[in-house]
């Protein structure tokens, strides 16, 4: 959206835009375009629908904060929104002119921070550079599969080498990035883009991984071909030597909405593993995963220093939940969360229904990115945008983690004991609700 000449005596908008341009160090984006609307002229102007993906014109929730408060008021709702991280608020960092200049050429989103720790005098820091992308498909659903695919790889290339020329440690994609989601549809064609944990597009991320001397998260439709050729949501854990550290199959498969996922794979079999690499201890929690505590519960009873949540879900159905329930992940577990979310809108060559009684559709529905950290001191970033392809960055000093269990020792007030015997008597058949009704209630 262009903003307009100005005239000698300034408007409201040009005031607004003012505005906007001395908070834009406050956004911490270094490729922001000249794009931001104001919040006032919407209403008039019918191309800012919600169908193109914004938020009342704005690629972010925050953007369209800072645009719209004065900036004593936004500096207050921002200390609330994201929290304090060492008692400042997260501060955005500078990136390698190479970097930014991928993204304005590529036209992606580009930010960066930085979470501190406090200063120990036994321990240095740990600081690790971590780096999430998130994109929509690069080819119409009806193109060639295989078209499909290269063209996501050409997408991510450039994406990937930002990261790379940006110096990131750690590199998470987003849920299926091989692919359209398409497991709405039930189509049993959409298997053609399952590949082995050694396939095409591990390669092609080794490949980066050796350049980069960085570690990848790598999240794809798996074929497990030994085990009778059977399909699984699955991340690999690519090494920053290009070696294969392992993979963790998602454990929780949705049934809710149009996500038709359990028609295509089963739930994971491999625990909740914690990946020990060059940069510090990850584990992944694939999209759903993320509504159960005890799913991140356990990650961190392995030692995860950093927890990605690679995903892809639509705004419709879990918007409201997004941010809440990382951070609250990232509080209750002392360590980091890394959130991705695909973008865009994919439409599928036939309509499809859910069994919910909607009318058939033929698209899922707007994937609203917004990829974020949280840290566990319960500050977070600002997200990438609702709508465009993007790179966030953070650098995060991991002695946060021990710090913050030092400090809210909620590994030491856990009642882990408790929960065992509850979980074990929930899981028996004869299991009774332990209940204690009011004697009164029913004279
Ligand atoms: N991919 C996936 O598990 N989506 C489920 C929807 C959600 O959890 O928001």
């Amino acid at each position: 959206m262009p903003v307009h000449e100005s005239s000698p005596v300034p408007t409201h908008r040009e005031k607004r835009r003012k505005k906007m341009e001395r908070n834009d160090d406050e956004i911490g984006t270094e490729n922001r375009k000249a794009e931001t609307p104001i919040v006032e002229d919407i209403e008039q102007d019918s191309s800012l629908t919600p169908n193109g993906g914004s938020i009342a014109g704005f690629e972010s929730l925050h953007r369209l904060l800072c645009a719209s408060l004065s900036p004593q008021v936004f500096q207050e709702v921002k200390r609330l929104l994201l929290g304090l991280n060492c008692g400042r608020a997260v501060e955005p960092i500078n990136l390698p002119d190479p970097a930014k200049a991928l993204s304005a050429k590529h036209d992606f989103d580009l930010q960066a921070f930085c979470f501190h720790a406090d200063k120990e005098v036994l321990r240095g820091p740990q600081t690790v550079r971590v780096g999430l992308i998130q994109n929509s498909i690069a080819l119409p659903t009806t193109a060639p599969f295989l078209d499909q695919k290269r063209a996501i790889f050409e997408k991510l290339r450039p994406i990937i080498d930002a990261a790379g020329a940006a110096g990131v440690n750690i590199l998470c994609l987003q849920e299926a990035w091989t692919m359209p989601f398409a497991f709405c549809t039930r189509e049993k064609r959409w298997c053609e883009f399952a590949e082995p944990v050694d396939g095409e597009s591990t390669q092609f991320i080794q490949d980066l991984a050796r350049k980069y001397n960085m570690v990848i998260i790598s999240s794809i439709l798996e074929r497990d071909v030994k085990h009778g050729e059977t399909l699984w949501n699955t991340a690999v854990i690519i090494g920053n030597r290009g070696n294969i550290i392992g993979k963790h199959r998602k454990n929780h498969i949705p049934r809710v909405g149009d996500f038709n996922e359990s028609t295509y794979y089963m739930e994971g079999n491999t625990g909740h593993p914690v990946f020990e690499t060059a940069y510090g201890k990850i584990a992944v929690n694939i999209c759903y995963g993320r509504h159960h505590p005890l799913n991140w519960l356990a990650f961190g009873l392995n030692g995860a220093e950093i927890v990605f949540n690679p995903s892809a879900t639509v705004g419709e159905l879990s918007e409201p939940m997004w941010p809440i329930e990382a951070r609250n992940a990232a509080i209750a577990n002392s360590y980091f969360v890394a959130s991705i979310n695909r973008v865009g809108t994919e439409i599928f060559p036939n309509p499809f229904t859910s069994g919910d009684g909607k009318p058939q559709h033929a698209d899922f529905g707007h994937f609203y990115g917004s990829s974020h950290f949280s840290a566990p001191d319960s500050s977070c970033t600002p997200s990438l945008s609702r709508y465009r392809d993007g790179l966030i960055i953070s650098d995060m000093d991991l002695n946060l983690c021990r710090q913050l269990k030092d400090k809210w020792g909620f590994r030491m007030t856990a009642r882990y004991e408790l929960y065992a015997d509850m979980l074990s008597r929930y899981v028996q058949p004869d299991f009774e609700p332990q209940v204690i009704a009011d004697p009164l209630l029913h004279k």
